[in-house]
């Protein structure tokens, strides 16, 4: 270990994380998770709530069984409630539960504002904390290294602070190795986070003192650091910030902010370094859309769009970007749009022609060409797979593999599934090949029917997959006779990228779309120009 401060991460995504609307983990999707975050030596990885549902029953009876997990460094935890009002720990089934699972660490949460306590509970002070110590104490005994989350610790604190710092005693009493401060409502703003924590600190010296915030306010990442700079040694947060209504402090942000720039050591450099790769993973599992907006580890996060940034940032990286986008996996890009200068272009153009610079005419060229097409609807930032082919085309470089010479869609929408029919007709060289495809709809027919003739003469297309489609009405003053921008997201192994098509007519700027990212995949393996 180096010099560092140490901070203790804990990781609460498949608990907390799975409170998130919308986040879902399967019982496999939980093992590979557990396999993958073990890798990244996470402190304690809470698996669950063991009796509170069959599935979680499954996972920790899988854990239980599984060789390789738990082998590793970071540490299980069950998590659960202290013992009900009027309850001994012995004839707590919550306990027991707890007490049987495989974990070696448990949390508990229980109650440190009076308001939970009189209008939840409906009891009285000195049976809260009797259901603290005695629960604590009981999973103690039995063996359980024992962490404690006081929940909605700062309302409690701002309410009554001796209430509130009470049973965090009850905890300690009880023989718990952590105490955890959580704002449970995500509410509070630094500065009550941190005279919570120096107050907490100051009565107890519990070996973890840990923070648990919610971002209700916005706040969870900033509140968490700032229980940090107070005292706390122990996170708990959920990758990419899933949790109850707006997540649980973000540990695909926290982790970098410690470690990259405020000097504690919190993970090995290989996790930090491939942060975003991990965070994608997580939100893969979980079968939740990946934030790209994400601070650190987001597509956007160091996606440089200005012209006057991009001229900067070529200059020196440091003049708008915060950290190195590989420090967490991630990497920097030049977005093409109106928005650029002549650097955009030129950066972009380098990958055809390298030795182009900013002042070459054809960069101007593709500039002005560029300006023009954003204002009559195209958008190349998010769709770079036709801004490569339109810079090819401007620079001499570009080779249509085919011509699509005609092509008619006809639909029968009360026909039900496959209600229409398209006929492509496609020449590559002095050969034509015309071929129909039925669709659920005008343009899936139009897909289906230009990737059967195409795969005709490239077979490679049938590797390619339509991963999206997005259509944008752009100017509504026209009603149904409106511009429509539409971008397809075309997946082809690992790679994945963007056409777009604007035209009044939704088809027409579909075809475009398609013709796009069908003449891609067919450049990317033929001449390699586009990749
Ligand atoms: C702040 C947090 O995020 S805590 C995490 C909470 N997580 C979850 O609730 C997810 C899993 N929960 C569940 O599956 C269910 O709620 C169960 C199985 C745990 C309990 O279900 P039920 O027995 O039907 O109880 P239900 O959920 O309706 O009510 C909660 C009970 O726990 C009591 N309770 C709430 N907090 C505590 C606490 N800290 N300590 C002890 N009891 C508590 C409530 O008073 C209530 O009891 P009551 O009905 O006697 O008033
Ligand atoms: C325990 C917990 O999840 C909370 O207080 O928010």
């Amino acid at each position: 270990m180096s010099g560092k401060k140490a901070v203790y991460i804990y990781d609460t995504t498949l608990r907390d994380g799975a409170q998130g609307e919308g986040v879902h983990f399967s019982v496999k999707d939980k093992m590979l998770y557990l396999a993958k975050i073990m890798e990244t030596g996470v402190h304690y990885i809470e698996a669950g709530w063991p009796g509170s549902n069959p599935k979680d029953d499954e996972f920790f009876n899988r854990i239980a069984s599984s060789e390789t997990i738990g082998s590793g460094m970071s540490k299980i935890a069950a998590f659960g409630s202290t013992c009900r009002v009027g309850e001994e720990p012995e004839n707590s089934e919550i306990l027991s539960n707890l007490l049987s699972s495989c974990a070696p660490a448990v949390t508990i949460f229980g109650k440190a504002w009076k308001l939970h306590v009189k209008e939840v509970l409906r009891t009285d002070h000195r049976e809260n904390w009797r259901m603290i110590r005695e629960s604590v104490r009981f999973l103690s005994a039995g063996g359980k290294e024992v962490f404690f989350d006081a929940e909605h610790f700062f309302d409690g604190f701002a309410d009554d602070p001796d209430f509130a710092l009470a049973c965090l005693e009850a905890a300690l009493e009880g023989g718990a190795t952590g105490v955890v401060l959580c704002d449970t409502n995500g509410g509070a703003f630094p500065d009550e986070i941190r005279k919570g924590v120096l107050a907490a600190g100051k009565a107890f010296v519990p070996r973890y003192l840990g923070i648990h915030a919610h971002n209700d306010g916005g706040m969870a990442v900033a509140n968490s650091l700032t229980a940090v700079q107070a005292g706390a040694n122990q996170i708990q947060g959920s990758w990419n910030g899933f949790g109850e209504r707006c997540g649980n402090a973000n540990l695909s942000t926290l982790v970098p902010w410690l470690q990259l720039k405020l000097g504690y050591q919190v993970l090995g450099a290989e996790t930090v370094n491939d942060l975003s790769h991990l965070s994608r993973y997580v939100a893969e599992l979980a079968n939740y859309p990946f934030d790209e907006k994400q601070p650190f580890v987001g597509k956007s996060a160091f996606a440089h769009k200005a012209g006057m940034h991009v001229d900067a940032v070529i200059k020196n990286h440091k003049t708008f970007e915060h950290i190195d986008p590989s420090a967490v996996g991630n990497e920097r890009r030049i977005l093409v749009s109106e928005q650029s200068g002549k650097a955009n272009l030129c950066q972009r153009m380098k990958k055809f022609q390298p030795e182009i610079t900013k002042d070459d005419p054809l960069v101007e060229k593709a500039m002005d060409r560029i300006k023009q097409a954003e204002k009559e609807g195209f958008q190349y930032d998010t769709a770079e797979g036709s801004l490569d082919l339109l810079l090819l085309d401007i620079m001499g470089l570009l080779r249509r593999p085919f011509v699509l010479e005609d092509y008619h869609v006809w639909s029968d929408p009360l026909r039900g599934e496959l209600d229409s029919v398209a006929v492509v007709k496609v020449r590559v060289g002095d050969r034509s090949e015309h071929i129909a495809g039925e669709g659920d709809g005008p343009v899936h027919a139009l897909d289906k029917a230009l990737r059967r003739t195409l795969s005709v003469f490239f077979p490679i297309i049938e590797e390619s997959e339509l991963s999206d489609y997005k259509v944008r009405v752009i100017d509504g003053s026209h009603g149904t006779g409106a511009t429509v921008r539409v971008v397809v997201e075309t997946r082809w192994g690992l790679r994945s990228w963007g056409t777009v098509g604007v035209a009044t007519n939704i088809l027409r700027a579909s075809a475009m779309a398609l013709l796009d990212a069908l003449y891609i995949v067919i450049l990317s393996q033929s001449e390699g120009k586009t990749g």
